[in-house]
C-alpha cells in the first residue's frame, strides 16, 4: 500500500459518491444536499490535483489543490448550514481557500511550513461544521452522525498541523508511506462515507417532516386541519377519561356572512380574513389548547381546565379581538357565532361536535356575533 494509492481511492470514492447522489436524488433536490455535492467534487479535484503536482507543475497544481480542499470544507459547512438553516456569512466560506491558496503560493518553498498552515485552516474548517452539527443535536442521528465523522477528520487534521508545526523532524512527508499518512487517509475516507450517509438520512429526515406537515396543517391558516385536530381531540378526550373535573370545552366557531364577504370583496379577501381569523384565534389560546380548522369558514377548539368564568372571559376576548383585527387590516368587521358544551364524562367526540353543532346553529339563528353553551351554561 502506498499513499498516492490510498489518495486516489479517497478521489474515487468522492467521485463515486457524488455521481450517486446526483443520480439518487438530483443536483436541484435539496440546497443543503447540493453543497454536500460540491463538498465531495472538492475532495475528488483536490486530491487528483495533489497527485498530479507530485509528477508536474508542483507549485501551481499543489496550490490549487489546497484551495480546492480548502473550498470542499467551505462547501461541508455550508451544506451543515443550510441543512439547519442557520446563517453561514459568504465571507467566512469564502476567505480561508482564497486566503490559503495566496499564503500557500507565496510560502511554497518551506514545504513543512505550507503543509502546517494548510491543515490548520482546513483543519479549523472542519471543526466549524462540526461544531454546528454537534451544538444541539440532542436526539438528531444524522447530525451525530455526520458531526462526529467531521470532529475526528478536524481534529486529526489539526493534529497533523501541530505535528508539523511544533515536531516537523518527526512529522511525515506528505506522500511518505507513514501510519499518520494512511490513518488521516482512511479517517478522511470513513468521514466522507459516514457523512453522506448522515446527509442523505436528513434529506429524507425533512422529507418525512414536510409530508407530516402536508397532512396535518392546512395550508391557508397553518391550523390542523380536520383529520389532524379529530385525531387530536380524540385523543386527548381519551387520554382525560372525560372526567368532569377536567373541565374540557368544546368550542365550535363559525365566521358570519363569510359568503358576502367573498361575494362582495372577492375570494382574496375572504382568504385573507380567514388567515387573520386562525391568527387571532392561535394569539388568544393556550399552548394546551387544541384549534384546528374544521372545514371552510368553521373552526374547532378544545380547551382544557377550562372553568366558566374563564371561559366567558376566552369567548368576549375572541369576538373583540376579531373584530378589532379586521377592522384595523381590512377596513370592516368581522364577527363569528359560536356553539360551546362541556364534555361529559365518558362522552365521544362525535357526540360533542354534535352537541356544539346544535348550539352554532341556534347562535346562528338568534341573530349571530355571539357564543351559546347548552343550557345557557358550560
Ligand atoms: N375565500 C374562501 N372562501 C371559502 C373557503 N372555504 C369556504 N369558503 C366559502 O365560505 C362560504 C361559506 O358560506 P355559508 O356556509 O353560506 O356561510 P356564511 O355566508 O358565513 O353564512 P352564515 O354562516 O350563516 O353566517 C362559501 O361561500 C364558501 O365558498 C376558503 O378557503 N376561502
Amino acid at each position: 500500500m502506498d499513499v498516492i494509492t490510498l489518495l486516489a481511492a479517497v478521489l474515487v470514492n468522492a467521485l463515486l459518491m457524488m455521481l450517486a447522489l446526483f443520480v439518487g436524488v438530483g443536483i436541484r433536490s435539496r440546497s443543503g444536499l447540493q453543497a454536500w455535492q460540491f463538498m465531495l467534487l472538492g475532495q475528488a479535484l483536490g486530491f487528483g490535483l495533489l497527485i498530479v503536482a507530485t509528477r508536474a507543475q508542483p507549485q501551481l497544481l499543489a496550490t490549487l489543490g489546497v484551495m480546492a480542499l480548502s473550498g470542499s470544507a467551505a462547501a461541508m459547512v455550508l451544506s451543515v448550514g443550510r441543512f439547519l438553516s442557520l446563517r453561514t456569512p459568504a465571507w467566512a466560506l469564502l476567505l480561508p481557500p482564497l486566503l490559503l491558496g495566496a499564503v500557500h503560493a507565496v510560502i511554497y518553498g518551506d514545504q513543512k511550513l505550507a503543509t502546517g498552515i494548510t491543515n490548520l485552516v482546513i483543519g479549523l474548517q472542519i471543526l466549524w461544521g462540526s461544531g454546528l452539527l454537534l451544538r444541539g443535536a440532542g436526539r438528531v442521528r444524522w447530525r451525530w452522525l455526520c458531526g462526529a465523522a467531521a470532529m475526528a477528520n478536524a481534529l486529526f487534521t489539526l493534529g497533523r498541523a501541530a505535528l508539523v508545526l511544533g515536531w516537523p523532524e518527526v512529522y511525515p512527508r506528505f506522500i511518505a508511506p507513514h501510519p499518520l499518512n494512511f490513518a488521516s487517509l482512511m479517517l478522511l475516507n470513513a468521514s466522507l462515507v459516514l457523512g453522506t450517509m448522515g446527509f442523505l438520512l436528513a434529506h429524507r429526515d425533512a422529507a418525512e417532516q414536510a409530508l407530516v406537515r402536508l397532512a396535518s396543517l392546512d395550508p391557508l391558516t397553518g391550523l390542523l386541519n380536520r383529520r389532524e385536530w379529530m385525531n387530536r381531540a380524540g385523543r386527548a378526550l381519551g387520554a382525560a377519561g372525560g372526567t368532569a373535573d377536567d373541565a374540557t370545552v368544546l368550542l365550535m366557531l363559525d365566521l358570519d356572512h363569510f359568503k358576502l364577504i367573498n361575494d362582495e370583496r372577492g375570494h382574496p379577501v375572504g382568504d385573507e380574513v380567514l388567515k387573520l381569523a386562525g391568527e387571532v384565534l392561535r394569539g388568544e389560546l393556550r399552548a394546551s389548547d387544541l384549534l384546528g380548522r374544521y372545514g371552510g369558514e368553521e373552526f374547532c377548539l378544545l380547551l382544557r381546565h377550562c372553568d366558566p368564568e374563564a371561559f366567558s372571559r376566552l369567548d368576549a376576548r375572541l369576538h373583540q379581538a376579531l373584530r378589532r383585527r379586521c377592522e384595523a387590516s381590512l377596513g370592516f368587521v368581522v364577527d363569528f357565532s359560536a356553539g360551546a358544551v362541556r364534555v361529559q364524562p365518558g362522552e365521544t367526540l362525535a357526540a360533542a361536535i354534535k352537541r356544539a353543532d346544535d348550539q352554532l346553529y341556534r347562535a346562528k339563528h338568534a341573530g349571530r356575533g355571539r357564543t351559546l353553551c347548552a343550557d345557557g351554561v358550560l
